[in-house]
Formats: C-alpha cells, structure tokens, sequence
C-alpha cells in the first residue's frame, strides 16, 4: 500500500498540467481528431492495467480526461503522481 501524500507533498509532486480536485489529481489532454483520444486513453489503460492502479478515464470530442486517486487508501498517494507522469510520457 502507498502512503498517502500531504496537501504539500501533492502541490511538489503533482506534474506540471496536473491539477488536484478534493482527493484526485485530473488533467484533461487535447487531440486533433476524436479516434487520437480514443487511442490515447487505450494506452493509458494498458500502463494501468499493468501497474493495476485504475484511473478514471472520460473521452470527449478531441479531448481526454484522466482523474487518478488511490481507493484503497482514501487519497493521493505517490502511485497518482507516478502514473500521471506515465501518462504524460506517453502524450
Ligand atoms: C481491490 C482493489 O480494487 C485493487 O487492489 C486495486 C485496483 N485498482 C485500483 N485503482 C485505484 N485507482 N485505486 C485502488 O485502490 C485500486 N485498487
């Protein structure tokens, strides 16, 4: 289990882009066309499925948003920072 995150540590580590909604860090990334999205958030969903830590994951039109918390342990915690970081890699 992770330990979970003080509001500063969130701010520090948080990856720029990123912002924190009550106990979930979100950020919405932008596409040029729909199926971009949809292909991006299929990746995002492999990394999670192999790191087994599950975002919420909403497409839009030309836009994806990604909300990361950790359930189990009722916040933030580093394993939110660290998949926010993987996501942005794989933008
Ligand atoms: C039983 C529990 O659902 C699993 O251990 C995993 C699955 N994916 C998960 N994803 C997220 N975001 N938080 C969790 O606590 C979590 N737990």
């Amino acid at each position: 289990m992770a330990d979970l995150l003080s509001d500063d540590e969130v701010q520090t580590r948080m990856p720029s882009g990123w912002e924190r909604e009550g106990d979930e860090i979100t950020r919405t990334y932008e596409f040029d066309d729909y199926l971009k999205g949809v292909a991006f958030a299929s990746e995002v969903g492999e990394i999670s499925e192999e790191e087994f830590h599950h975002p919420e994951i909403i497409i839009g039109y030309k836009e994806v948003e990604v909300r990361l918390t950790s359930h189990e342990e009722g916040g933030i915690t580093t394993k939110d920072v660290d998949m926010a970081e993987r996501f942005d890699d794989v933008r």
